[in-house]
């Protein structure tokens, strides 16, 4: 059996927390507003694989009024929900995700973010793809207001 999910996060700028994009500290003068530590690449893929295994979301599992994840790392959210989907019989078949922001430019970031999510989600590196687009200077993204990401997975059971 294959099953199919799809995440979207979205993190305002302006808050206190630096910008961490799938695990990895990119550096950047704004900071992100968020409860956990705003990580839209791993919010994104956690709705994705509670999505394709039929598990509700991730403001369901972790509530951003409880102090437990204040400015948590969200690598340690990741591998929570992977250990229950996992033990629900499922293995990852791929993961697809895009990352919509303005500035700044993280492709030289990406290839540490894939190895830490194929930690966590105990899969090949070829597994994962991460990509990144601007919105050319259009709308919330484009005034670099806040950062987006979409995430699409393949379960396979
Ligand atoms: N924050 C970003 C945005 C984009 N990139 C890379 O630039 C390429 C071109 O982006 P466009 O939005 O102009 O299509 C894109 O394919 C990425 O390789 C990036 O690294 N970081
Ligand atoms: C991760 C959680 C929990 O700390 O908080 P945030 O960091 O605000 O992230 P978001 O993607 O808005 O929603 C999920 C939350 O419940």
């Amino acid at each position: 059996m294959i099953r199919i999910g799809h995440g979207f996060d979205v993190h305002r700028f302006g808050g206190c927390r630096p910008l961490i994009i799938g695990g990895v500290l990119v550096p950047f003068e704004k900071k992100v507003v968020a409860h956990s530590d705003g990580d839209v690449v791993i919010h994104s893929i956690i709705d994705a694989l509670l999505g394709a295994s039929s598990n509700r979301d991730i403001g369901t599992l972790f509530s951003d009024t409880d102090s437990r994840y204040n400015n948590i790392n969200s690598r340690i959210l990741l591998r929570t929900v992977w250990n229950k989907i996992s033990d629900q019989g499922y293995s990852i078949g791929n993961i697809d995700v895009t990352v919509i922001l303005q500035q700044p430019t993280i492709q030289k970031y990406i290839s540490q973010m894939i190895y830490y999510l194929s930690q966590d989600l105990n899969c090949v590196l070829s597994a994962i793809n991460i990509k990144a687009t601007t919105t050319e200077d259009l709308g919330y993204i484009g005034r670099s207001e806040g950062i987006a990401c979409t995430a699409i997975v393949l379960l396979k059971k």
